[in-house]
């Protein structure tokens, strides 16, 4: 029987870029929220040392698929002769900064080290993934946290249940390009944590993605009339907190009343990851 587990998506309640490190990476302050719309991974033992990886959606069925990426990075990591079989069931919109492809890696790393019998430690699993994406330590802990660096200084903190109404305009933001453009913002003023900045900070990509994707400028503005609508990550999905299941499901209705055509998804904020409940990992 292969080993399931689950690959939760995060959103970004507020994101403030504060700096940037001497290697062109940006120090951010941000609460990751983490939600309960995910990707499903399926995993079992290869007595070879390769990686056999298959996924429902052919376009991302590829060696530069970062689930294989920290297959690899793990096996070399740990110097093992086995390998793995892995299919990935992906169900997360992609490119939308809700942080798929990261849970993807991030619950490949702690279901391989499960199923390799590597004990490696979180704080490990985390600096492996840190070396291959900024968004993996927050997946590693599981935990939505207030994040600092460049995303891996974390701290959990408990949110107020919330339900929120996510908005994936069909538009593909580059993460890497946003980040080096010069209109960027980068120089918000630093604050201590501040869990009300969930409801009252801003997102320092949200003015520069607007400008450059109007049809994500006119989502934004159809959302006016409703509820305050915000950026995750670098974009381009958008959400809306509520405080109630009903509530949601209130905004989504009018949302697709105003625009049919909109992708939109319901989701409940977690505290933790259902990944690190599968596996029994205490944190
Ligand atoms: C926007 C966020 O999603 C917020 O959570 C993350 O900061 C992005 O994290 P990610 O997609 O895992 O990013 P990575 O794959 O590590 O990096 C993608 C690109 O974004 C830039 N990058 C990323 C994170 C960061 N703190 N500063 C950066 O400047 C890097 O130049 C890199 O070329
Ligand atoms: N397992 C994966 N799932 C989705 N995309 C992946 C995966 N591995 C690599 N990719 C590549 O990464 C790109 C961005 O994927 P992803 O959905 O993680 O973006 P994102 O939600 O904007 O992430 P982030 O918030 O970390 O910037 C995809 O277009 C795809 O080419």
């Amino acid at each position: 029987m292969p080993l399931t587990v689950s690959a939760p998506a995060k959103l970004n309640l507020f994101l403030h870029i504060v700096g940037r490190t001497s290697n062109g990476y940006h120090q951010l302050q941000s609460i990751f929220q983490l939600v309960d719309l995910h990707d499903e991974l399926s995993l079992s033992l290869h007595t070879q040392n390769s990686i056999e990886f298959s996924c429902s959606d052919p376009e991302i069925e590829s060696p530069d698929n970062l689930v294989v990426k920290a297959a690899k990075a793990l096996q070399k990591h740990c110097q093992l002769t086995v390998g793995a079989r892995i299919h990935l069931n992906k169900k997360l919109p992609m490119g939308g900064g809700i942080g798929g492809g990261s849970s993807d890696a991030a619950s490949a790393l702690l279901a391989l080290n499960h199923l390799w019998q590597c004990q490696l430690t979180i704080d490990e699993l985390a600096d492996i993934g840190l070396s291959l994406g900024a968004d993996i330590p927050v997946f590693i802990r599981g935990r939505s946290a207030w994040a600092e660096g460049v995303g891996e200084q974390l701290t959990p903190v408990a949110l107020p249940e919330k339900w929120y109404v996510i908005i994936h305009p069909k538009v593909h933001v580059s993460t890497a390009l946003l980040f080096a453009h010069p209109e960027l913002t980068r120089d918000t003023a630093k604050s201590t944590i501040r869990t009300d900045l969930a409801a009252l900070g801003h997102n320092d990509f949200e003015p520069l993605v607007r400008k450059l994707h109007p049809d994500i400028d006119d989502i934004f503005n159809a959302c006016l009339p409703i509820a305050e609508a915000k950026l995750t990550g670098s974009g381009s999905c958008i959400f809306i907190a509520t405080d109630s299941e009903s509530a949601a499901n209130i905004v989504k209705a009018k949302l697709n009343q105003t625009n049919p055509e909109l992708t939109t998804y319901i989701a409940k904020g977690l505290d933790s990851s259902p990944v690190h409940n599968q596996l029994n990992i205490q944190t």
